[in-house]
């Protein structure tokens, strides 16, 4: 597997460098090796990006929807057919583990394209009778688009970006995450290869200047950033001075409540899966653990075993369920939180500690008797480091579950279904999950609410969010005026 891409950009059709731009070393989290190097695109670069996007962007929006979801889905096709090796970069890429990437990456990207591949031809305007004047309305395009990534799910993002955005016949510049720029790349290789006209689909590297001079320019009409609340704060505003649509997929520190009644293996399951997939990095993950004093010691105990049996080691070892943090700094930030934890008196249950070997490896991490003000309850860590706090009512939980800036996901774990509704629906998030944890089918909506986020990804949502209505009064007869 050749980690080194071909250039560092995709711009117009074609693999573009330019030297010129700061060097950004790709490094394999499971060992700290250098495995590729990309350039910062330099101001010529966006440019060429933006009017390459630009420039595509008309002819585009002209097929019919027929003939860009065809394209959109023959790429699904090559992304599946080419699993393995996408899965196994995506895996150098960001060092999650193979079992994880060649189930949850590029399957979801395909997912995403084979989902608005299919709704392209679908997408109509509505005829609104007047009497005999009438009114119809054409759903049209937003004109370039920009898709700004996260370094979590690279493959992923640029998908759930890309496949809308392309649907509705816009054009896309997409600049990935500068800690994982490999995949972006293969999306856009794939695309291509699949007929996208040259421009309809670009990738340009760079760091949160890039994306800044990507924003504010004034060829761009949207912007939809995966990132950080504080980095969202910022694109937000730059793209409000210039009145530019937005989608904002933010970060979180959502809960999960579980009842004494709960099924106790599922809701460890749904624990696991709430907090160290992904070694923890993932956006919606549910790190505040509410549970119910009188399930908490079987809960505890079950956790901590079946935390044993994780099989942390090589990530591109299809035997391997546990992999490294992406970077030595988010392992530095993870590593603080912990400190954090313990500094403020909470029980280390088990973890805590870097492993003895080469890359960022943590142990899967969990703390009980966590309260609501200690610090990792409040802030994401973004890493494994599962919080556990009691509760003794639903009342008070779900007034605690909700006391956060955040708003992305939530869930709850219980045998009572009327309960499950009735929690769910006071719950103040975006992504709700019942007697499950993380499932995020193409289906359905994804998004946060409060400062996770603006606007939706997946299902049919996400029409909305790349696409504009346009509404024609058409009268019948004669005109009637006052003078
Ligand atoms: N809600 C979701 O769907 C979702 C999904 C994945 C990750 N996330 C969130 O992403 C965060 C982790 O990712 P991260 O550390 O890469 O986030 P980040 O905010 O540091 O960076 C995200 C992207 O924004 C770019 N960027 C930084 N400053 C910018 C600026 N001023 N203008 C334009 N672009 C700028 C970065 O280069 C990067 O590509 C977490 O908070 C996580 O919850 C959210
Ligand atoms: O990281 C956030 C997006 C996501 C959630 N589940 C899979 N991907």
């Amino acid at each position: 597997m050749h980690t080194q891409p071909t250039a560092s950009h995709f711009i117009n059709g074609a693999y573009v460098e330019d030297t010129a731009g700061t060097p950004i070393d790709v490094i394999y989290p499971a060992t700290g090796e250098v495995i590729g190097r990309v350039h910062s695109a330099t101001p010529a670069i966006i440019d060429h990006a933006l009017n390459a996007a630009r420039a595509a962007q008309a002819a585009w929006a002209a097929m019919t929807g027929t003939e860009r979801g065809r394209i959109l889905r023959r790429a699904a096709d090559i992304m599946r057919a080419r699993n393995h090796d996408l899965s196994v970069l995506e895996t150098f890429d960001t060092g999650k583990p193979y079992q994880e990437t060649s189930v949850a990456d590029a399957t979801s990207g395909a997912d995403a394209l084979e989902y608005f591949g299919g709704m392209a031809a679908t997408l109509t305007g509505e005829h609104i009778q007047l009497g005999d004047d009438w009114v119809y309305t054409r759903r049209e395009p937003l004109g370039v688009c920009v898709g700004i990534g996260a370094w979590n799910y690279p493959t992923q993002i640029a998908s759930w970006k890309g496949a809308p955005a392309l649907a509705c016949g816009n054009t896309m510049v997409f600049k990935p995450s500068e800690t994982t720029p490999l995949c972006a790349l293969k999306v856009a290789e794939i695309l291509h290869e699949a007929g996208a006209p040259a421009g309809v689909y670009n990738v340009v590297q760079g760091l949160g200047d890039v994306g800044a001079a990507l924003v504010s320019d004034s060829r761009v009409d949207k912007v939809s950033l995966t990132g950080s609340v504080p980095t969202g704060r910022k694109v937000y505003a730059a793209a409000a001075a210039e009145m530019k649509h937005v989608t904002m997929e933010l970060g979180g520190k959502s809960p999960l409540i579980i009842f004494d009644d709960a099924d106790v293996e599922n809701a460890v399951s749904g624990a696991i899966m709430a907090n160290f997939y992904s070694s923890g990095q993932v956006c919606s993950n549910g790190t505040r653990v509410f549970v119910q004093t009188g399930i908490k010691e079987a809960f505890l105990a079950r956790l901590t075993e079946r935390l044993g049996k994780a099989v942390i080691g090589d990530p591109q070892d299809p035997e391997t369920s546990f992999g490294p943090m992406v970077s030595e700094g988010q392992m530095k930030i993870v590593q603080g939180y912990i400190a954090k934890g313990q500094d403020e008196g909470a029980r280390l249950v088990t973890g805590g500690a870097r492993l003895d070997r080469d890359g960022f490896y943590l142990e899967p991490t969990v703390f009980a008797d966590v309260t609501d003000g200690m610090t990792i309850a409040r802030e994401e860590i973004f890493g494994p480091v599962m919080a556990v706090l009691d509760f003794e009512d639903e009342a008070e939980v779900l007034a605690r579950a909700n006391d956060t800036e955040f708003g992305l996901a939530a869930g709850v774990f219980t045998r009572d279904l009327a309960r499950a509704h009735r929690v769910v629906a006071g719950f103040e998030a975006g992504t709700c999950f019942i007697n499950s944890y993380n499932d995020a089918p193409v289906e359905a909506p994804f998004g946060g609410v409060k400062a996770s986020g603006v606007g939706r990804e997946n299902s049919k949502a996400a029409i909305e969010h790349y696409s504009q209505v346009k509404s024609v009064y058409v009268r019948m007869g004669d005109v009637e005026a006052p003078f």
